[in-house]
């Protein structure tokens, strides 16, 4: 895609910036470092038998198993967040709340609850162990509790089957599944004490029989054990034979399937990344998923302009995909303003990125050659209209296209908050010359089922013009409400634009008296 995308910027950040130097303030897979992490413990330790892997990707499939392929309901859609589907007996055990009260953190008004478990159950995969597996965003959080119908464990094989194919998938395709998630985790003893007793484990203080013997690892272990008959999965040769599902599933086609996953790894992964990514793409008709998510190979990050008095301040950071450290390497930002100037400044390394468990890094820059927050300082007047970068000599423009900046509106330092009962002031700088029909506040809430709404507030064009200095005016706005976070927006020639970073009255000076 063509930077910048605020929807395709944020998901992709989430899903490469994983750990290291990051300008995010969550990272998920902090949560599953190392992949026996279980934070819900007490200890915050590794002997509880649990996982927050295995949580995050048993709530993935339980969310999407409601789909109905035949009339497009349910699926991957955080529906289980409600009440109403927690309390099915399907949804037994703790781990689904635990998987919100850490995923839901990275959700924004691009990134859904739904987008944020399935990109939790990847990473969670991707991280320990697992293939790669392509990310797609833009699921659409439900409003409402889906009809039930995640399979549960003494159901007969035969509804089994009719369950997986009202899910999307065939008979083999839910063998494939199934030992796909079951290569994590395990069956407690607390929700399900027909299936396990108490274990008397230091090591698995919450008594969880696990379905192999490498629960925190993605790989074909669980189809090895399975298929030399040393499996003690309690799904298999569980001591109750109405809930060995998984000994049903598995045999079903005479374990041609669990064969050739236990004697290729390679096989097994590569089933899984594909099932897996339909599983998490299964979504409810009408929603359109974004293309696969592909790293930029370089990609300006958190850039912002604000206007400061007789200076344009522009911040940010570029991102080299793919590649490690190295002092020999030359970085400078080119900026392009409006009176076909170009001006360059070199930029000073900031830190190193990594994601996939290691298997990329990436290292970042910083738009300021010197001090580690300061800005670029640009005349007003000259403005910018793209960035561009040059990397030891090599020009990196998106192909020509150049990485576009929008100056025609931006965040005045002079913005600033009173006391009660008036929260704050916001003043917003206006290129002088730019069509701009429309300047509001993108206002970012929740609604009473935690779906993020954003509200337009806005801004009054100015009676009389406001001069910011030669380039530049204000517009001007009270605003009463505290808690307000928000964006800005503007229309200019009809498209609209949104600034990213998110802004709240608490940050602003006191005005002046
Ligand atoms: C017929 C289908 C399935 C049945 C009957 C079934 C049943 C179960 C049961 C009873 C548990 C124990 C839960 C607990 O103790 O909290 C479990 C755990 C788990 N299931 Fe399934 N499952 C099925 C399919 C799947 C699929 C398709 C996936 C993912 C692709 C999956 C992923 C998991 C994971 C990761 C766990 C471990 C959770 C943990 O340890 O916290 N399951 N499953």
């Amino acid at each position: 895609y063509v930077w910048p995308s605020p929807q395709l910027d944020a998901l992709e950040a989430l899903r490469f910036d994983q750990t290291g130097f990051s300008v995010l303030s969550t990272t998920l897979s902090t949560f599953v470092k190392p992949c026996a992490l279980f934070v819900f413990d007490g200890s915050v330790g590794t002997t509880s038998g649990r996982s927050n892997a295995a949580d995050w990707i048993r709530t993935a499939y339980h969310d999407m198993a409601t789909h109905n392929s035949t009339d497009g309901t349910g699926g991957l859609d955080a529906s289980i967040r409600f009440p109403a589907e927690l309390a099915r007996a399907e949804n037994i055990g703790s781990g689904f709340t635990n998987t919100f009260g850490i995923v839901f953190a990275v959700t924004n008004r691009y990134v859904s609850m739904a987008d944020s478990i399935a990109l939790g159950s990847l990473i969670a995969i991707e991280n320990c162990g697992g293939p790669e597996i392509a990310f797609r965003g833009g699921r659409v959080d439900a409003g409402e509790a889906n009809a039930p119908g995640v399979p549960t464990p003494e159901q007969a094989l035969n509804s089994h089957v009719a369950s997986f194919a009202r899910q999307g998938f065939t008979q083999t395709e839910m063998i494939g599944l199934v030992a796909c998630g079951h290569t994590f985790g395990g069956v407690q003893h607390n929700f399900f004490p027909n299936i396990v007793n108490v274990l008397n484990d230091p090591n698995d203080t919450e008594d969880v029989a696990h379905f192999d013997s490498t629960f925190v690892t993605f790989d074909n272990t669980v189809a090895t054990e399975y298929i030399s008959g040393t499996t003690k999965s309690p799904l298999v040769v569980g001591f109750n034979a109405t809930t060995n599902s998984d000994s049903r599933i598995f045999g079903s086609d005479n374990n041609a399937t669990m064969r050739s996953f236990a004697n290729s790894p390679d096989l097994f992964a590569s089933t899984c990344a594909d099932l897996y990514a339909r599983m998490i793409d299964t979504v409810p008709s009408g929603v359109q998923l974004t293309d696969v998510i592909t790293p930029l190979p370089v990609k300006p990050a958190a850039v912002k302009l604000v206007l400061d008095g007789n200076t344009l301040q522009l911040f940010g950071l570029v991102r080299l995909w793919n590649t490690t450290t190295d002092p020999a390497r030359t970085v400078s930002v080119v900026w392009h303003d409006h009176n076909q100037g170009t001006r360059s400044n070199a930029l000073s390394f900031a830190g190193v990125s990594s994601s996939t468990g290691g298997k990329y890094n990436a290292t970042w820059y910083r738009f300021n050659s010197t001090f580690s927050n300061t800005p670029l300082f640009l005349d007003p007047a000259a403005g910018v209209t793209s960035l561009s970068f040059v990397v030891n000599g090599q020009l990196e423009d998106q192909g020509g296209l150049g990485f576009a900046i929008q100056d025609g509106f931006m965040f005045s330092e002079t913005s600033c908050s009173f006391g009660l009962p008036v929260a704050g002031r916001i003043d917003v700088a206006v290129r002088n010359g730019v069509n701009l029909t429309r300047l509001y506040l993108e206002a970012i809430s929740r609604d009473s089922v935690q779906r993020i709404v954003v509200t337009e507030i806005d801004i009054p064009r100015p009676a009389q013009p406001v001069a910011a200095n030669s380039a530049y005016s204000l517009w001007s706005m009270n605003l009463t409400d505290q808690s307000l976070s928000f964006n800005i927006g503007a229309e200019i020639d009809g498209v609209k634009y949104s600034t990213t970073d998110e802004l709240s009255f608490t940050s602003f000076p006191p005005c002046p008296e």
